[in-house]
């Protein structure tokens, strides 16, 4: 039952859940956030907290230079409470913003449960609400009852796409005599470690992910199986060649075991790895490794058996196996303003991956919009669209791993221009031009939207 004196209600308590319940909370305006976990839980998440990270650790590069990095270093200006909580986490990965995130996410439940204007809810909403305002944040793995309302609400089909999760691995159990401690091209601290191939245990491994056996995907989803292409399972990747590992997650290029001399020396050429599987630290400790780019779809048994032919991870223990699963999203262009409102009910906003948006970073950004314009519409208030440079920078972090037809979803001004996709080097141009401007302009509107605010606030 939903209480009649709620102004806000968001739904789905992940990435872009949690950084809208604050944003509405923090302009002052009492917000229920309602969050299933425990009470039901998902096919990818694995703990009751907010803001779960529910496959790699990692909000992308640091960098402002970087589409991610850019990104970060905007929700960081504009006050996001994931973005502050990640950089109070951060755990070495050579110039990625990574995090701990048992912690990180167990520090956000904490926050949001102690901010007296946040009412958590643990219960599983089946209908969207028809008062108040409300902000749809259930992600990739909405509920069927709640997407059947929806889509009931829309009258549009669903749009799907297969993603799936990396196993992580125990510390103690990686045989550190032959892992090696390192980043790509020494950028930043040696913060990973990495298990060399030679061209033979290459060969053996790729041949015995080939041949493993995968998960079953139910009839339906098997018809329409389309992987994400930024996130493909490592057997696929497997079986599209023999060397398309070597140029994706196995990329040896850069990764160097320095107990073995100096890269430099032409004697110690033939020493270099012909290809390298990396592992991302999880935790401040350093206890827990997740397997970079090893998202799977085989069955658990299965996975053991054939990592474990990963030099370095013969006698690997797994605390996570990786997990495969349909992920759900809305025809954003079609329903939403840029403002995240829905067209037919402006009262009702959505983000984060339900959307359409991929990855932490753009979940984030989404969430932020969403809650900023959910309390400027209790305010009464204009609403407002993301700055320009921050939706070059959405849009970049989110084309620098999707494919082209993952931009349809998006909605009009979060990310969509439509003459920027395919060709990386043209956007990679494009992108460095509106970088360059980019934290000034931000500024500017943080100026105008805190006067506004302010004001309002002031007369209401
Ligand atoms: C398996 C998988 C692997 C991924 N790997 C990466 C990665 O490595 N890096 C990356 O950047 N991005 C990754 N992504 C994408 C990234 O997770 C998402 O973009 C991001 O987490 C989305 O945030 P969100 O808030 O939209 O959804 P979520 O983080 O999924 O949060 C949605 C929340 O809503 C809750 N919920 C769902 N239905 C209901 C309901 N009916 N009532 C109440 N609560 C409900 C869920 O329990 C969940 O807590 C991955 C996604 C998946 C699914």
């Amino acid at each position: 039952m939903i209480s009649s004196t709620a102004k806000v209600q968001v739904i789905g308590g992940g990435l872009a859940g949690t950084e809208a319940a604050w944003q509405v909370a923090q302009a002052g305006i009492p917000v229920i956030l309602h969050e299933m976990r425990p009470i039901r839980t998902s096919p990818a998440h694995h703990s009751q907290e907010l803001a779960e990270l529910v496959c790699s650790n990692s909000f992308g590069a640091m960098s402002s230079d970087r589409a991610a990095g850019l990104l970060h270093e905007e929700l960081r200006r504009l006050g996001s409470i994931i973005i502050q909580t990640a950089d109070q986490h951060a755990v070495p990965a050579g110039g990625a913003l990574a995090v701990d995130r048992g912690i990180f996410s167990h520090q956000l439940t904490e926050t949001l449960s102690n901010h007296p204007l946040i009412e958590l809810k643990r219960s599983e909403i089946t209908e969207i609400p028809s008062e108040d305002i409300v902000i749809l944040a259930t992600g990739p793995l909405t509920t069927p009852s709640l997407a059947a309302d929806l889509q009931k609400f829309t009258g549009m089909e669903y749009m799907s796409f297969f993603d799936a999760a990396s196993p992580i691995i125990v510390g103690e159990s990686i045989n550190q005599d032959i892992a090696f401690l390192a980043s790509r091209y020494d950028k930043g601290d040696a913060a990973y470690l990495n298990c060399p191939f030679n061209k033979d245990q290459y060969l053996q491994f790729r041949e015995a992910l080939c041949q493993a056996e995968q998960a079953e995907l139910k009839d339906f989803e098997r018809e329409t199986a389309k992987f994400f292409e930024g996130c493909l399972p490592i057997e696929e990747l497997a079986q599209r060649g023999e060397e398309t590992m070597r140029y994706g997650p196995l990329k040896p290029i850069g990764l160097f075991d320095g107990r073995l001399g100096d890269f430099r020396e032409p004697e110690n050429k033939e020493k270099r790895p012909y290809a390298v599987v990396q592992l991302r630290q999880e935790d401040k400790q350093g206890q827990l490794w997740n397997m970079v780019g090893f998202q799977t779809n085989l069955k658990w048994g299965e996975q053991k058996r054939v990592f474990r032919l990963i030099p370095g991870l013969e006698k690997a223990e797994f605390v996570r196996m990786g997990v495969m699963h349909r992920n759900t999203f809305i025809n954003s262009p079609q329903l939403l303003d840029p403002t995240l409102q829905f067209k037919i009910r402006p009262t009702l906003l959505a983000a984060g991956q339900l959307i359409g948006t991929e990855g932490y970073t753009a979940a984030t950004a989404g969430g932020w919009l969403a809650g900023t314009n959910a309390a400027r519409l209790v305010l009464g208030l204009e609403t407002v669209t993301l700055p320009e440079t921050m939706m070059m920078g959405a849009l970049f972090e989110f084309i620098s791993s999707a494919s082209p037809k993952h931009f349809q979803p998006m909605p009009p001004n979060f990310g969509i221009l439509p003459e920027l996709t395919g060709k990386i080097r043209q956007k990679r141009e494009r992108y460095g031009k509106y970088r360059d401007r980019a934290l000034s302009d931000l500024n500017e509107w943080q100026l105008k939207l805190n006067n506004k605010q302010k004001n309002l606030v002031i007369l209401s």
